[in-house]
């Protein structure tokens, strides 16, 4: 069944979910911050996702009062959301969040800053698939996680297509933080590979950063079989796997001692911070990305502290 849905945000998340919702029949408005105009009268978001030409039933617009669908997707980066929200008053009943990450003014993750700043039912939307995947038409699977279920199963179907299949579920913050965590352990991927340290060192950091996702996300209240779902685990695989993460990208980077472009949206780098602050030595993994990227130690100087760690029972 067709409707109409307000996506707020045209960063490469933002465009290519459009795509593929004009695609299935639904009538989008895309709203950017910039660039509207261009983009509408292009046909394309040259920026951010290049290559993937609109498909009618996508309207992109710079006017905020345009957005009047009942429910709406936030496709911004974490640290923009707050304030966003804050400054910005919307109609939507039903606000869905895709970004991974935590804010780290506040440690809330999305759908608290949409539960603190409006009156709408949040939701978040959340698991394995890169922008262009899902603007390709790729088949991908995501998780849709709301605390109403009734809410949940109907967003469930009526934001699954032929491509994008939708599972549910009511743990938010188990969903919300395996989506965020997995890219800190992301970041140390790259960074594991970037320092020449070889696959098996990639899987035992993937093994042992699940463990830490766990730990933090059961402790917050979370049920621990989300973080072995889509949102988590599958998550983890993919951008602990793929060059075409960013995540994994700047840690392969920070390993070689090179950096990437101001412009890129690294969600695990303020994530890694605030958990590094918030758990310390709890998240070893976690305070090793922070410190590497802050410039306080070096990769051998870690992986030599997280080999030197008292061994323990699995
Ligand atoms: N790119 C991907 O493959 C995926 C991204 N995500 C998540 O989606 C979120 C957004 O990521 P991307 O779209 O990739 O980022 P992006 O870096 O491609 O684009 C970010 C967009 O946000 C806009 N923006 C930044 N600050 C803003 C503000 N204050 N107000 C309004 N707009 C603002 C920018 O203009 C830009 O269009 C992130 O949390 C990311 O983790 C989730 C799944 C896949
Ligand atoms: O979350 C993503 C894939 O599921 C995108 O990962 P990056 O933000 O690392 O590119």
């Amino acid at each position: 069944m067709s409707a109409r849905l307000d996506i707020i945000g045209a960063g490469a998340f933002g465009t290519a979910l459009a795509i593929t919702y004009a695609q299935a029949g639904h009538e989008v408005t895309l709203w950017a911050r910039e660039g509207a105009a261009a983009m509408q009268a292009m046909r394309e978001n040259v920026r951010r996702l290049p290559g993937h030409t609109f498909p009618e039933g996508l309207r992109v617009t710079g006017d905020l009062s345009d957005l009047t669908a009942e429910c709406a997707l936030l496709a911004l980066p974490t640290q923009t959301l707050g304030a966003f929200l804050a400054g910005t008053p919307l109609s939507a009943r039903t606000l869905i969040s895709c970004a991974k990450g935590i804010d780290v003014a506040t440690g809330l993750g999305p759908t608290g800053l949409i539960a603190r700043h409006t009156v709408a039912m949040p939701a978040q939307l959340t698991g394995p698939s890169f922008a262009v995947d899902i603007a390709a038409g790729l088949p991908t699977a995501l998780t849709l996680a709301c605390a109403d279920d009734d809410t949940g199963a109907v967003l469930q179907t009526r934001l699954s297509t032929p491509h994008l299949r939708l599972y549910r579920t009511t743990d938010v913050i188990g969903a919300e933080l395996g989506g965020a965590l997995k890219n800190v352990i992301a970041i140390a991927a790259g960074a594991v590979i970037g320092a020449g340290y070889g696959d098996s060192a990639r899987a035992a950091l993937m093994t042992r950063g699940l463990a830490e996702m766990t730990r933090i996300a059961v402790e917050a209240g979370a049920q621990d079989a989300t973080l072995t779902g889509l949102s988590g685990l599958g998550d983890l695989i993919l951008t602990c796997g793929s060059d075409k993460s960013r995540n994994f990208r700047y840690g392969l980077a920070l390993a070689r001692g090179k950096t990437l472009g101001d412009d890129l949206t690294i969600e695990g780098l303020h994530t890694a911070r605030e958990i590094a602050v918030r758990y310390g030595e709890e998240m070893p993994i976690a305070a090793a990305v922070a410190a590497l990227a802050d410039g306080r130690a070096d990769v051998a100087h870690i992986a030599e502290m997280l080999f030197n760690r008292p061994l323990k029972a699995e």
